[in-house]
C-alpha cells in the first residue's frame, strides 16, 4: 500500500475543526477563543479564563462568580481518594500519583461510561468540568503533605484557585506576588490547540468513556519530557550547567552527542514561543525587585537561551514554554517534581473544553496505518523451528 499519506507524528495532519485557541506558529502568535494571551494575562485571571475556554465567551459577572463560587466549593476531595492515595509509593513521580487519583475519582461516581442523554446535557458536562478543575489542584497539593509524612492541609474557600493552591502547599498564607505569578503562569499553561495531550483527550473522549479516564489519560501523555516533563528537565539541565560559564561547552557537548537542549524547539512555532517571552518577563519583573532567591538558575538560563538560539535558531529551534515556567516555580519555592503536575492543573481547562467540543460532534477516532509486515503465510510448530 502506498504511504503518500502518512505523515509521521501526524504533522500538519488536522485532526479536528476547533473555535478553542489558535497558533500562529510563524508569527509566534497564541488567542484562546479571539483573545491575546498577553491580555488575558493583564486582564484577566485563571477562573475566567478556564470558563472562557468551556464555555466559548467571556462569561457574564453573573456566570462568573457561580463558577468561581463552584470551584471553591468543591476543592474537597473524598476521603476515600486519599485513603487510595496513602498506598502510593512516595518516592513515585507526582505526576504518576495524579494520574492515577484523577482516574480514580471515576469510581466515585455512578456512571461508568456518559450516555446519550448526558452527553447532550450541557449543565452536567459543565459541572463534571468544573469539578475536575476544582480538585486536581487540591490533589497535587495534599500529595506535597503526604509524601513527606504530613496530614494535607484543607482547602480554603475564601481563596482565590492560584492562591488556595499556594496556600495547600506550604500552609502558609502565600505571598500575594507569587499567586499573581501563579495565576498568570496557569493561564498562560491552560490551552494550546491540538497539542498531544489535547490530541489523547480527543481519542480517549471519542470514545465516550467517562471524563476522568479522559483527563487521566492526558495527564499520562503531558508527562513525557518531550511534551509537560520537559520543564522539570529544563530546570535540572540547569543546575547540571552549574554556571553561566559552563554553558557554551554544555551545548557543544549535546550538539555533537545529537542530544536535545531541554526547553527548546516546537512542532508548530518557528520563532521564539510567545509564552516563553511572557514568562521570562515575570522573571525579569522579579529580579528588577533586586531580591530573586536563585538569580544564578535565571542567568544561566537567559545565557543557555542566547547560546542556544545561535544554534538552533536558523532550524527554527527556540525557547518554547517550558523553558522560564520552571526557574519562576524555583523561584517561588517549588519542588521541581511538581512543575509538571501545575501544568495538568492549568491545562484541565483546555483539555476539557476539547472533551466538550468532541462530544458536541462526536465520531470515534479511529485512523488506519501503512502495513510495513509479513504477508499471510504458513503457522510452523515449535519443535520444527530453529
Ligand atoms: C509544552 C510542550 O510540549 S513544549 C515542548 C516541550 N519539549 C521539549 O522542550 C523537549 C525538547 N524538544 C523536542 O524534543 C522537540 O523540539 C519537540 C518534541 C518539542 C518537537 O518535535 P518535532 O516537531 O518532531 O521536531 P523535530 O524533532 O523533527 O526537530 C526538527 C529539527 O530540530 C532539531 N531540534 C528540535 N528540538 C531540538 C532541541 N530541543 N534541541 C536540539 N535540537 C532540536 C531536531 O534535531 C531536528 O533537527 P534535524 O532537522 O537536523 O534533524
Ligand atoms: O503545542 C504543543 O505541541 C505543545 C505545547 O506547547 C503545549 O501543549 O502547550
Amino acid at each position: 500500500m502506498a504511504d503518500t499519506h502518512f505523515a509521521p507524528g501526524l504533522e500538519g495532519v488536522p485532526a479536528t475543526h476547533s473555535s478553542v485557541s489558535h497558533i500562529d506558529g510563524a508569527a509566534g502568535f497564541l488567542t484562546y477563543r479571539g483573545y491575546t494571551i498577553a491580555d488575558l494575562v493583564e486582564h484577566s485571571n485563571y477562573e475566567e479564563v478556564a470558563l472562557l475556554l468551556l464555555d466559548g465567551a467571556l462569561p457574564s459577572a453573573k456566570a462568573l462568580d457561580q463558577f468561581d463560587r463552584g470551584l471553591r466549593a468543591h476543592r474537597q476531595v473524598k476521603y476515600n481518594v486519599r485513603e487510595i492515595m496513602k498506598f502510593m509509593p512516595v518516592t513515585g513521580h507526582p505526576m504518576d500519583m495524579l494520574h492515577c487519583a484523577v482516574a480514580s475519582l471515576g469510581m466515585f461516581y455512578p456512571q461508568q461510561e456518559l450516555s446519550d442523554a448526558e452527553r447532550e446535557n450541557t449543565p452536567h458536562l459543565d459541572a463534571m468540568a468544573m469539578r475536575i478543575i476544582a480538585r486536581i489542584p487540591t490533589i497535587v497539593a495534599m500529595w506535597e503533605q503526604m509524601r513527606f509524612g504530613n496530614d494535607p492541609i484543607p482547602p480554603r474557600s475564601d481563596l482565590s484557585h492560584a492562591a488556595n493552591f499556594l496556600y495547600m502547599l506550604s500552609g502558609h498564607e502565600p505571598d500575594p506576588a507569587f499567586v499573581d505569578i501563579l495565576d498568570s503562569c496557569l493561564i498562560l499553561h491552560a490551552e494550546h490547540t491540538i497539542n498531544a495531550s489535547t490530541f489523547s483527550v480527543l481519542v480517549t473522549g471519542s470514545t465516550l468513556t467517562n471524563p476522568y479516564h479522559v483527563i487521566g489519560g492526558a495527564i499520562g501523555t503531558l508527562a513525557g519530557p518531550l511534551h509537560g516533563g520537559a520543564n522539570q528537565k529544563v530546570v535540572e539541565m540547569l543546575e547540571d550547567i552549574g554556571t553561566v560559564q559552563r554553558v557554551g561547552a554544555y551545548l557543544d557537548g549535546k550538539m555533537a552527542n545529537k542530544e536535545k537542549i531541554w526547553g527548546f524547539g516546537h512542532r508548530v512555532y518557528k520563532t521564539r514561543d510567545p509564552r516563553a517571552t511572557l514568562l521570562k518577563g515575570m522573571m525579569e519583573e522579579l529580579a528588577s525587585h533586586g531580591n530573586l532567591r536563585h538569580s544564578r538558575l535565571f542567568e544561566i538560563a537567559m545565557e543557555v537561551e542566547r547560546q542556544a538560539t545561535e544554534r538552533l535558531g536558523p532550524k527554527g529551534v527556540h525557547a518554547n514554554v517550558d523553558f522560564y515556567s520552571g526557574v519562576l516555580y524555583h523561584e517561588m519555592g517549588i519542588k521541581a517534581d511538581l512543575f509538571t503536575p501545575i501544568f495538568a492543573m492549568a491545562r484541565s481547562a483546555g483539555w476539557l473544553a476539547h472533551w466538550r467540543e468532541q462530544l458536541a460532534d462526536n465520531r470515534i477516532f479511529r485512523p488506519t496505518q501503512v502495513y510495513i509486515g509479513e504477508q499471510p503465510k504458513s503457522y510452523v510448530p515449535v519443535a520444527q523451528r530453529f
